[in-house]
């Protein structure tokens, strides 16, 4: 585990040089924005979509209106959804599918991706089944060195970002050189990546927060107000760093842009979709009929909610919101039934 701010950065090294041609798996919310953020700061971007239909309307109208009606994608970046032509040439790869599916895909992606550039990886969650993180997923599946899969995280609600909002993310890599190589490829007018070399505090931090942001969406839906939103908010940041404590990561990363920041971002927003799936299970719909409603895109803690937990207990660690949402979204229980079960638990110190 790296000690605490004990990298300090320095910007005049360029042991690596910066990924020109650059392709993103994946054509959602994320990876369609992302591939602007990318085209915007000088990159050559390329796009694999899953489906025809996406991929013409990228290359012809440079739109993908399914996922971002208002988005208009920089001229050059163009979609293919054959994954050969999509990768020939790449210098870096982005990985930008949900991460319950990025294992089949990688597996898909094998024969024809570049096992030796910069894999960076967009999705947050932890897997069903393997509780592995999706860095561990892309090493196991790929067979590259971890100081190869770079992380992007932080509070980056696409929609946001694809108006050129301002925002800032981290670039995680425990190769800090390939980190700083990223974070240049990346880094543009409205988007200012830091770098960090936790990959296991960002990852579980933003796996992590999805959980959450579903209980405070469900806490509004309840008709709770911002007291309640504010202690699941600091109470979730104490349980997911108590999980990152125990898997050896840097206290330090939950307090940054990958915890705090993403943790309040996704919680207090109604663009997020996993604030906003928990806040319709707070109104009394049932896990079918908010996932009806999320229009096909992902809410990544509905299923995270069942890998963390299991993770945690693996390791010991107490994680009773995960838990929680746990139960309301796999066993059935009510959501109001939870608020009194929460408040009956053992009274314990705020750090114990
Ligand atoms: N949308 C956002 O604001 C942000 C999303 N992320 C993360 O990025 C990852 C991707 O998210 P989005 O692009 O928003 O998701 P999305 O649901 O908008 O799009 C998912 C994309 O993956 C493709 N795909 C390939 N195989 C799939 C499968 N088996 N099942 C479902 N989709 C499949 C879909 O066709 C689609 O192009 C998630 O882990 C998410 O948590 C991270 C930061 C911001
Ligand atoms: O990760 C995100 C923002 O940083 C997106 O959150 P949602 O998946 O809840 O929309």
């Amino acid at each position: 585990m790296p000690e605490p701010g004990a990298r300090q950065e320095t910007q005049q090294e360029m042991p690596l040089p910066t990924p020109q041609r650059i392709t993103v798996l994946g054509a959602g919310s994320w990876g369609t924005t992302f591939a602007k953020v990318l085209a915007d700061a000088g990159r050559d971007v390329t796009i694999w979509a899953r489906r025809t239909e996406v991929a013409e309307e990228i290359t012809e109208k440079r739109t993908n209106t399914s996922y971002l009606p208002d988005l208009v994608l920089p001229e050059g970046v163009r979609a293919t959804t054959d994954a050969a032509t999509a990768l020939a040439d790449a210098e870096a790869v982005v990985l930008a599918v949900p991460s319950q599916s990025l294992r089949a895909n990688l597996t898909s992606w094998l024969p024809v991706l570049p096992t030796d550039v910069p894999l960076v990886s967009l999705a947050k969650g932890v897997e069903l089944g393997t509780m592995k993180r999706m860095s561990e997923v892309i090493v196991e599946v790929t067979g590259v060195s971890p100081e190869q899969v770079v992380v992007v995280s932080g509070p980056n609600l696409a929609v946001e970002v694809a108006a050129e909002q301002p925002a800032a993310a981290v670039v995680a890599c425990t190769d800090h050189d390939r980190a700083v190589a990223i974070q240049r490829a990346i880094s543009g007018p409205y988007f200012r990546p830091y770098t960090n070399v936790d990959v296991v505090g960002c990852e579980l931090a933003g796996a992590c927060k999805n959980v959450i942001a579903l209980s405070c969406g469900m806490a509004a839906g309840l008709g709770y107000g911002a007291n309640t939103v504010a202690s699941l908010i600091t109470r979730g940041l104490a349980e997911m760093a108590r999980l990152g404590g125990k898997l050896g990561a840097d206290p330090l990363t939950f307090a940054g842009l990958a915890g705090v920041g993403d943790l309040v971002a996704t919680c207090s927003s109604p663009l997020s979709r996993n604030r906003t799936f928990g806040e319709r299970l707070g109104k009394g719909e049932t896990v079918a009929q908010a996932q009806d409603a999320t229009g096909g895109q992902v809410a990544e803690g509905v299923k995270s909610c069942s890998s963390i937990r299991e993770l945690a207990r693996a390791h010991g660690v107490d994680m009773p919101l995960t838990d929680a949402m746990h139960r309301v979204c796999h066993e059935g229980v009510p959501p109001r039934k939870l608020v009194a079960e929460l408040f009956d638990r053992a009274k314990k110190s705020e750090w114990g």
